[in-house]
């Protein structure tokens, strides 16, 4: 029989002086259930087709489901979200186009982020607002800040308790856990739920829950707000939990997020049981499903240029189901002050009605074994999509290659556990000439330094870059850039690269003009070199490419002297395509060649942002319209220039 608090409360109240829930959260993980399903979970009866015609609607969740969307369930994966199909349907889906747009249920944002953006609407402060571009906090807790009092009076119902949490924690937590690692977010490639969970940061020395923890917290407050019976709460009930088969090592990790969670809720250990109880957790089994559903069905918040910043819930929107090829992402492509921030889920490829909607949980652009292991640890399922089980048909995966030996610009695929060579390469045939272990090593090594790095990436930035630059620098030569990990630490490395730059002073001579000029160039070579890989591995029209492209155009804007200097050789002839590809990545053209590059990249990012942040491309695709506008005038100007020069030497001639 399952345990409830209020028994437990009579009979252990006394040895509960100290926290006990990871006890209970531990006997909870490793107990069995009888617990009925959630109406509408995985668990429902399958039509002879293997769908579920038993509609969640019918149970009054998800009113903000577009009719063009359907909830039905399938043998393998659970429930799922397709394009309706038939009469009542709106018929295929072409890529760009917005299928929901919403607003999460729940958001947090990660201890880093929180004196960089507002807690209600999720906007960096305004630069053009008078009076300064500073966010406000609030005066009473410290932690939480806004752009405006229009967004805290909007958060103050949900802000409530958590400024008396927050502070009520900071004076007791130091007995309630010694954990104070950071709570930052994970990849910025998938708006999947790649945030860490039952840990605590630091905010000015303060001790603060992390997102996972406060997150949670806004969502029990809220449970008691608006009522167990209310559709709000219903539809988080009904996510799917994996609480019967938590794979053991994640007990650990659930129990210390059970352990803070706990601590936070209750201002002392002898009231943990009672507000528990009053928050709607009845059970230790209760609270391990609900952390559970947290961690299946939570989401990373992230920036409009997908800089990970947080963490959400979003009901609706975790009936999607999961492929390394995706054809829709998840983005949240505005973010204005004081404006409500929502969530798009756009498609990226053309979706027929009757096609199951599908996006990454995690970063695609890792090899196959890598993203099997996340998907099974956190997600408990193994992917069959369509790239796992892809024959490759010859062609070496672009995440597992290594440039052919020979020469030929071919690549081969990097021998796994059982071989010891490369295999044939793609395009000549032959056998590249490679140490396995010595690759094998190499590519530990750099794994573990981009760990590392990512480790010390705010404390250290210097000591990351340096850390990356080493390992980079042993992988350029023998692999092409989409190959793992040379395209994680290309990616990691450009803002710090780009922060680097920024904080170089102001040239006061011609020698520190091309030295910085030098430094621009090596940006732009890391990007793209950045896009060249993102392009393999992500497919056209996936935010991840918009962003790296729009992110080189962007870079190639920067000023550097029209001529290189005598020493820096002559300017090569260039194609914008050969550059984007990454085949002539060393050198870029100054004076008006560089602009018209710059103006051909970011044309490029235009059309991509178009399709993964939908018409406009959002917040970075209207900056990028901008730019183009912007250069457009430049080019004119140089065009006449360039005319009245010559006008001026014929006439002098
Ligand atoms: C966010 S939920 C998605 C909705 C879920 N199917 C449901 O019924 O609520 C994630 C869970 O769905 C299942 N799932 C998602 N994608 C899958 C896939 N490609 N293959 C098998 N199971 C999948 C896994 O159980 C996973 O833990």
């Amino acid at each position: 029989m399952a345990s409830t608090f209020s028994a437990l409360k009579k009979t252990r109240q006394s040895r509960l002086a100290s926290s006990s829930a990871p006890s209970h959260v531990q006997s909870a993980l490793t107990s069995s259930s009888n617990a009925a399903p959630a109406p509408g979970s995985t668990d429902v009866d399958l039509d002879s087709a293997g769908r579920d015609s038993t509609s969640l609607q019918s149970y009054g969740l998800y009113p903000e489901l577009p009719r063009t969307l359907e909830i039905l369930s399938t043998p393998t994966r659970g429930r799922g979200i397709f394009i309706r199909s038939g009469e009542d349907g709106g018929g295929a889906v072409k890529p760009g186009t917005t299928l929901l747009s919403i607003r999460p249920h729940i958001s947090a944002l990660s201890t880093s982020s929180l004196d960089a953006y507002c807690s209600a609407c999720h906007a960096p402060p305004d630069p053009q607002k008078e009076g300064g571009s500073a966010l406000k906090r609030c005066t009473r807790c410290k932690i939480i800040w806004y752009c405006s009092s229009k967004c805290q009076a909007a958060d103050w119902a949900a802000h409530k308790p958590e400024c008396t949490a927050i502070v009520n924690f900071q004076s007791h937590a130091s007995s309630a856990s010694a954990n104070l690692d950071g709570g930052g977010n994970g990849d910025a490639g998938s708006a999947h739920q790649s945030h860490r969970i039952g840990e605590e940061g630091q905010e000015g020395g303060n001790r603060v829950p992390n997102e996972a923890v406060r997150a949670l917290a806004r969502m029990l407050w809220k449970k008691k707000r608006e009522g167990g019976d209310s559709v709000w709460w219903r539809e988080i009930e009904a996510m799917q939990s994996h609480r019967e088969n938590i794979a053991a090592t994640q007990h650990g990790t659930v129990a210390a997020l059970a352990h803070t969670l706990t601590a936070y809720l209750s201002p002392t250990p002898s009231s943990h049981l009672e507000v528990l109880s009053d928050l709607g957790i009845g059970s230790a089994r209760d609270l391990v499903d609900l952390l559970s559903k947290f961690t299946t069905n939570s989401f990373t918040l992230s920036t409009p240029s997908l800089s990970p910043i947080g963490v959400f819930i979003s009901p609706i929107t975790a009936l999607i189901n999961h492929s390394c090829a995706p054809n829709a992402v998840i983005v949240f492509p505005r973010a204005h002050p004081g404006a409500e921030n929502r969530l798009e889920v756009i498609a990226i490829r053309d979706i027929q009605p009757g096609e199951e909607v599908l996006t990454s949980y995690i970063d695609i652009s890792v090899p196959r074994v890598h993203r099997q292991k996340e998907l099974k640890e956190r997600y408990l399922f193994d992917c069959d999509c369509s790239l796992c089980s892809a024959d490759t048909n010859g062609r070496a995966e672009p995440r597992e290659g290594i440039w052919c030996s020979h020469g030929c610009g071919g690549v081969s695929l990097i021998p796994d556990a059982a071989q010891k060579i490369p295999s044939a390469c793609e395009k000549c045939g032959k056998i590249t000439q490679i140490d396995a272990d010595e690759l094998k090593h190499s590519i530990q090594l750099a794994e573990e330094s981009l760990e590392k790095a990512t480790a010390i990436e705010f404390t250290d930035p210097a000591r990351a870059l340096l850390l990356t630059t080493i390992t980079y620098n042993l992988l350029l030569p023998t692999h092409p850039a989409s190959s793992h990990p040379l395209l994680a630490l290309t990616r990691f490395r450009i803002p710090l690269l780009i922060n680097e730059l920024f904080s170089l002073p102001q040239p006061t001579s011609l020698a520190e003009q091309h030295q910085r000029d030098a430094h621009v160039d090596e940006v732009c070579r890391a990007a793209a070199q950045c896009v060249a890989g993102v392009r393999e591995v992500f497919p056209e029209g996936h935010p991840v490419r918009g962003i790296a492209i729009a992110e080189l155009g962007k870079l190639l804007c920067v000023e550097v002297s029209p001529v290189e200097s005598s020493d820096g050789g002559s300017t090569s002839s260039f194609e914008t395509g050969t550059i984007l590809s990454g085949l002539e990545t060393t050198r870029f053209p100054r004076g008006a060649d560089r602009l018209r590059l710059a103006f051909d990249t970011l044309l490029r990012a235009r059309h991509e942002l178009g399709i993964g942040f939908g018409v406009g491309g959002g917040d970075v695709g209207r900056q990028v319209e901008g730019m183009i506008q912007g250069l457009e005038r430049e080019l004119s100007a140089w065009r006449k220039v360039t005319s009245s020069t010559k006008v001026a030497s014929v006439t002098s001639a």
